[in-house]
């Protein structure tokens, strides 16, 4: 079976390379020529673990291909997969520029039966306008062919993605035919041997789901961040909480960590989309707009908690990131906390010198370019050079190198023994012991 898998960002080269790697030949299409070329050589452009491997394997075994032409790659299968990306408009809404794009590429070249399958997030009723899309370059080319479009949104997450997509939790088909879906079920057969994951639904249903379970995974970060907020006030420490909270099976403890606000490419968009599907048939999502509003103000926790430990006016003062990337494990600064906390600093007047495991090279793309430049803003080699004269450590990522960090060698490198902890790493009273001053989430010190 030849599947083309159109885009080969986070989830289009996963895919791709997941699904060579159970048998099926796969072209994977990217309109970025430079990152196509570099995937030709097996240079992955992004940090994913196990993803390289994965790549060089099936290309050399010849499962996996890679083309800037959607057109060629048609020609040797029948079934497309969408993995473009949906960014935030303006008005928050889901930009759908490039989904359409491909939906008329397709309509341009395509000579039989087809199956489209959406796997970019997209909000509900997007699969009707991708048919039209295609319809309409169709007419225009008086070719009266079938096709069927298929939901199959994607549930990875960065940093696990290869992990996710080998054994994920379960498979969501829309799917409006029945030809469509046992196109699905034969795709997807290799990943239902030991357990059946898939779920066949409508499109709209599948649509809706994709949005409804990030919405939930951020509504529990949210309400966490929220109840440690008021831990704050109560001096009541929210690891106590969480772990109370959590033993319940009813609750769990996945998703309640708390921290300085959810980031990345897919909570922050698809939680505005999602509020701005519902304004747009005249409901007000009370629960989401809130979620969103705790994110927002989340984001701002370790600045504020800084400003009142050393007050509004941060000149002269300068501060130790551990941690850009928006979460462990990946090199994706996209909504980064880290982003929100840098710019807020330098604009308090204070200098702030950073380090992270992995996504230092991005980090200097997306970084203010100015204060990179004139020193305000230093990249350092590793997490003690970080700490060089600093007036506090602030722990933003999670990474494991930050769990047991040598403490002697951070107190000698500081200028000032303070941790501000925006993960809740650390136990209060071994870094009390240990001689800094402490600041976590919800944290009784
Ligand atoms: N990143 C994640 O963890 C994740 C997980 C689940 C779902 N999603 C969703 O999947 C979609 C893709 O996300 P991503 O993070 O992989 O995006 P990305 O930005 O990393 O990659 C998108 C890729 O599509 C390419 N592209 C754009 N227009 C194209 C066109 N016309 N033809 C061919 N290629 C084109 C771009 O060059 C880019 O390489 C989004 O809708 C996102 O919300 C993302
Ligand atoms: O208890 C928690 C868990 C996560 N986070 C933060 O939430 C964000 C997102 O984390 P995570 O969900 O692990 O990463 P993503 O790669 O963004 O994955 C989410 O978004 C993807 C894109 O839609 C989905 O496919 C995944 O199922 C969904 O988990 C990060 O900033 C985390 O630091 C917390 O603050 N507390």
């Amino acid at each position: 079976m030849h599947i083309v898998v159109v885009g080969t960002g986070y989830v289009g080269l996963v895919t791709g390379a997941c699904f060579a790697e159970m048998g099926l030949t796969v072209t994977c299409v990217d309109i970025d020529a430079a990152k196509v070329a570099a995937l030709r050589e097996g240079i992955i452009p992004i940090h994913e673990p196990g993803l390289e491997t994965l790549v060089k394997t099936n290309v050399a075994e010849g499962r996996l291909m890679f083309t800037t032409s959607l057109a060629e790659a048609m020609a040797s299968s029948g079934i497309y997969f969408i993995a473009v990306g949906t960014p935030s408009g303006e008005d928050g809404s889901a930009d759908l520029r490039h989904v359409l794009n491909v939906a008329r590429e397709i309509g341009r070249n395509l000579t039989s039966y087809a199956v489209i399958v959406d796997k970019s997030t997209v909000p509900v009723g997007t699969a009707d306008q991708v048919r039209a899309a295609i319809r309409e370059e169709l007419d225009a080319r008086g070719e009266q062919l079938e096709f069927d479009v298929v939901s199959n949104p994607e549930f990875l997450k960065e940093g696990a993605a290869v992990a996710d997509f080998m054994k994920p939790d379960r498979i969501i088909v829309g799917a409006d035919s029945e030809r469509a879906a046992e196109t699905m079920r034969r795709i997807y057969a290799p990943f239902n041997r030991n357990r059946l994951r898939t779920l066949f639904m409508g499109v709209r249903d599948a649509e809706m789901t994709k949005y409804a379970a990030n919405a939930m995974l951020a509504t529990k970060i949210s309400f966490i961040n929220e109840i440690a907020a008021l831990c704050d006030c109560l001096d009541v420490d929210v690891e106590n909480v969480r772990r109370g909270i959590g033993s319940d099976q009813r609750i769990g403890f996945q998703f309640i960590y708390p921290g300085c606000g959810y980031g990345g490419s897919c909570f922050p968009k698809d939680v505005k989309a999602l509020i701005h599907t519902a304004r747009n048939c005249d409901f007000t999502p009370r629960l989401l707009d809130a979620v969103e509003q705790r994110n927002r103000e989340q984001r701002r926790v370790l600045f504020d908690k800084i400003t009142a430990r050393f007050g509004a006016d941060l000149s002269g003062l300068s501060f130790g990131l551990w941690g850009l990337a928006f979460k462990p494990g990946t090199d994706d600064m996209r909504e980064a906390p880290s982003k929100v906390l840098i710019e807020a600093l330098l604009a308090a007047g204070a200098r702030v010198r950073a380090y992270d495991p992995v996504a230092m090279e991005v980090a200097r793309r997306e970084l203010p370019a100015a204060a990179l430049a004139d020193g305000r803003l230093v990249l350092a080699d590793n997490q003690y050079a970080a700490l060089a004269g600093v007036d506090a450590m602030v722990l933003v990522t999670e990474w494991k190198p930050f769990r047991f960090p040598d403490f002697a060698a951070m107190k000698t490198a500081m200028k000032q023994p303070i941790i501000f902890d925006g993960r809740n790493q650390y136990d209060p009273r071994m870094i009390s012991d240990e001689g800094f001053e402490y600041v976590g989430i919800g944290r009784r010190g």
